[in-house]
């Protein structure tokens, strides 16, 4: 490794073959991270959970920045995700928030314009002070600027920090259902019944994501990625008005600010919308969902956009000569592209941690 290879020479040109991938260039082999890396799967995560609730994790440095880090030490991941939620956002403009062991997120619902009146955004910044905290830390970390922090297998100067939110419909799925649903039908049910309120509630969360993932960047984070996980329940119609529009808004927002700075959408489920979706969002790059076909996203999405996915968790979980084939499939798929290599979701719980690693050296060796 040579330092040219470290130490980016100015700001066009970065050392860190994730971000030259998410600004346009393609790479071979591609560089990778794992939506969920840092999780239940690995025993040292398991070990820090007994310590505090998950909100508490989230809100102590020090504890964020360790969990963030500990699948970077194993894997030597191209890209660190800050260890935290999209329910964080919420959460912090005082919307009730818990997280129950095998039940998941539980919130206060909202489901009337009273109730997001109640809601305080001018509470956001300093309730989220310990995040930026956490990434000031973990962007020392991981360019080899802290003397005392342990990347492990990770080399300094290598792995881009990650910033995210949860898109607007995702986060709102959440604040008007009260929790994790299949289907989020009462919310939809109030999208339609209450234009008014759930317009509202929409923008009140576009404004306030762009927000939020300013401050990511301004603390440290070098690219950032919009959560959209229910994306795909929604109509066409209504798809353009509360995925699409929104994360327009959003990239407008956060590049006007901070030009340069990679803006990575997931429209989960979106299926042939993701299309539209890249082409008029401006994101710079597109993560496709585990069922998105890669032939068609390489016809539909605009060739400046990167693509990233998508392998099925599940083939992760199984091992195997099918993973190695599999992932290694993915990446031929996508070769000449700008690619990431990811899941198409979330690593499972119940996934060894062998199976990452095998997983990083099939891709590595694509
Ligand atoms: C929908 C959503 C949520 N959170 C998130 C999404 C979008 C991505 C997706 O679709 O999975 C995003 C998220 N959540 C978490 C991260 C951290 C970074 C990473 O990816 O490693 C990220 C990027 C940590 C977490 N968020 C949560 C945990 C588990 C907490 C624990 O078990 O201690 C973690 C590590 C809790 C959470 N948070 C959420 C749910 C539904 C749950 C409970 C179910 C579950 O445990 O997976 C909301």
């Amino acid at each position: 490794m040579s330092s040219t290879e470290v130490f980016a020479p100015d700001d066009d040109k970065p050392a860190k073959k994730l971000l030259r991938v998410l600004r346009g260039e393609p790479s071979w082999p591609p560089p990778m991270w794992l939506m969920r890396q840092a999780g239940r799967y690995l025993p040292e995560f398991r070990a820090m959970r007994a310590q505090a609730d998950f909100i508490t994790r989230c809100m102590t440095p020090e504890t964020a920045v360790e969990l963030t880090l500990q699948p970077i030490r194993r894997y030597a991941m191209d890209g660190a995700i800050l260890f935290s939620d999209i329910l964080i956002l919420p959460w912090a403009m005082g919307q009730p928030l818990e997280f129950r062991e095998s039940v998941g997120p539980v919130l206060e619902p909202i489901r009337d314009r009273d109730a997001l009146r109640r809601l305080d955004p001018s509470r956001v910044a300093e309730a989220t002070a310990p995040v930026a905290e956490a990434l000031r830390r973990l962007r020392a970390a991981l360019d080899g600027h802290d003397p005392a922090a342990d990347l492990g297998a990770g080399r300094p100067g290598a792995t881009a920090l990650l910033g995210f939110a949860g898109a607007p419909f995702t986060v709102a799925c959440y604040m008007v259902e009260g929790r994790g649903s299949r289907e989020f039908a009462e919310t939809r049910t109030a999208a339609y019944r209450d234009p008014a309120f759930f317009e509202a509630l929409i923008e009140l969360l576009a404004e306030q994501t762009a927000l939020t993932l300013c401050r990511q960047i301004e603390a440290g984070a070098e690219a950032v990625m919009l959560f959209d996980s229910w994306a795909g329940l929604l109509p066409p119609g209504e798809f353009r008005r509360h995925v699409i529009g929104p994360a327009a808004a959003i990239v407008r927002a956060v590049r006007a600010r901070h030009p340069g700075v990679p803006v990575i959408g997931f429209p989960r489920l979106g299926g042939l919308l993701v299309g539209e979706y890249a082409a008029e969002t401006g994101v710079d790059a597109l993560a496709l969902d585990t069922g998105a076909d890669l032939e068609q996203a390489r016809r539909l999405v605009p060739d400046r956009v990167a693509l990233q996915g998508n392998l099925d968790p599940l083939r992760l979980l199984a091992g195997g000569d099918g993973l190695v084939a599999e992932a290694q499939a993915v990446c031929r798929a996508l070769r000449g592209r700008p690619h990431v290599f990811n899941l198409g979701h979330g690593v499972l719980p119940q996934t060894p941690p062998e199976h990452v690693g095998m997983l990083v050296d099939a891709v590595r060796s694509a």
